[in-house]
């Protein structure tokens, strides 16, 4: 990292035009036509849309699956619903909590992300499962199935 930009905005140490030139050096617009004439800044850009290309695939991947998770989880609340039992089950919880502290350390993420997914993922899925309840165990009764 360039020694100046702990302190000070990066972008324009190397001669680009950006919002910096309106103040605001917290939001930059990756525009290629700025890399024409510098060849950091045009290998910036290069670097940055092929690592844009790696987000977009691993967003797709990531909303695909918890597709699939909601989907499983309208099934034990439907589940649930017909047998009685109640939304949480907080003994699971804290074994998910756990697991992916663990799972997290293990792959290099900050656990406290870990836990603000499951604790998203977990929140909705009891949210549903009083929807699929009220119903009297009719998971159609979600506006999307999953
Ligand atoms: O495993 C269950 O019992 C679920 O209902 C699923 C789930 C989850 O989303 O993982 C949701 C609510 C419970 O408190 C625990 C786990």
């Amino acid at each position: 990292m360039d020694e100046n930009c702990s302190t000070e905005p990066c972008a324009n140490v190397w001669g680009m035009s950006d919002d910096s030139e309106n103040g605001d050096w917290r939001s930059t617009t990756i525009d290629a036509a700025q890399a024409e004439h510098n060849p950091k800044v045009a290998a910036a850009v290069e670097r940055i849309t092929q690592l844009r290309q790696s987000i977009d695939n691993i967003d797709g991947a990531a909303i695909a699956l918890l597709a699939e998770r909601f989907k499983a989880t309208a099934q034990v609340g439907q589940l649930k619903a017909e047998a009685g039992f109640a939304p949480a089950d907080y003994q699971r919880e804290d074994y998910q909590i756990q697991r992916l502290h663990r799972i997290a350390e293990d792959a290099g993420l900050d656990p406290d992300i870990a836990e603000m997914y499951r604790e998203f993922v977990v929140t909705e899925t009891k949210k549903r499962h009083a929807r699929i309840a009220a119903a009297g165990g009719d998971p159609q009764v979600l506006d999307v199935f999953a």
